[in-house]
């Protein structure tokens, strides 16, 4: 039978009825004249090591690349962290067109993507699945991507996509160093208390969302929307496009920024 691709508006879950506690959810709106400027928000301190590279594969929502984290060999820490907080994986959200993609949107600008370098707290907890479900167990960094000239570094990344193009397929994965993703200046971001914007959606992560933004080509974002979110078997093979979930409510929340 003949396989179609279809790109589809729809959101690619349901967003559920009730979420746990349900006040700081993410992702959301950065407005930025109402960010509060915060001087004792230090430089965050990245040291990946590419040696702990894994695997990339294809979720379903989306494609991760994952790092071992059994060790403290690829850390964060600094910025508005009290703790070391290790990389698990690595993933982005885009959309069918370059006109929308991001999760996070600053004064409502909409980026064509967002990269997201997922970290959790091993000064506190010894595994993902236990820091998951604490308050500031979880430390992820956002960057904007903007299409624009080639990036170099993410081509590597590119290459391996058609491997997997279908849910659930998984190939290995080395000595890729995600700190050629984190854009030249790190010092200038926004940190704010929200969740995973996935299920199980927790409460759980310290987010810094990066001021400025990195470059790829038309055709490297191209690639990425050639995945699909459907396994091989399936009959309709669904497009992994609009894979952002739609911004959330503040609830009161305080964004603070690390630059005035
Ligand atoms: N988009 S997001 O908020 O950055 C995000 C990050 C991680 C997850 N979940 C996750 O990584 N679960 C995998 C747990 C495997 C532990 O090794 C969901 C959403
Ligand atoms: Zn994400």
């Amino acid at each position: 039978s003949s396989k179609y691709v279809l790109s589809q508006m729809h959101p690619m879950w349901q967003e559920p009825l009730a979420i746990p506690g349900g006040d700081r959810q993410s992702p959301i709106d950065i407005v930025v004249r109402k960010s509060i400027y915060d001087s004792e928000l230090k430089p965050l301190v990245t040291d990946y090591d590419p040696n702990t590279c894994q695997q990339i594969w294809n979720n379903g929502y989306s494609f991760l690349v994952e790092y071992d984290d059994t060790t403290d060999k690829s850390t964060v820490k600094g910025g508005p962290l009290q703790d070391k907080f290790r990389l698990c994986q690595f993933h982005f959200h885009w959309g069918e067109s370059n006109a929308w993609g991001s999760e996070h949107t600053v004064d409502r600008k909409l980026f064509p993507a967002e990269l997201h370098l997922v970290h959790w707290n091993s000064d506190k907890y010894s595994l993902f699945e236990e820091a998951v479900m604490e308050d500031n167990g979880l430390a992820v960094i956002g960057v904007f991507l903007k299409v624009g000239k080639r990036h170099e570094g993410l081509q590597k990344l590119v290459d391996a996509l058609p491997a997997i193009r279908h849910k659930s397929s998984v190939v290995e994965f080395n000595r890729f160093d995600p700190a050629c993703l984190l854009p030249s200046n790190t010092d200038d971001y926004w940190t704010y208390h929200g969740s995973l914007t996935t299920p199980p959606l927790t409460e759980s992560v310290t987010w810094m969302v990066m001021k400025q933004h990195i470059e790829v080509s038309h055709d490297q974002l191209a690639v990425f929307r050639s995945l699909l979110f459907t396994s091989a078997e399936e009959e309709v093979q669904k497009g992994m496009v609009n894979n952002f979930r739609v911004q959330q409510s503040l609830c009161g929340r305080t964004v603070r920024s690390s630059f005035s």
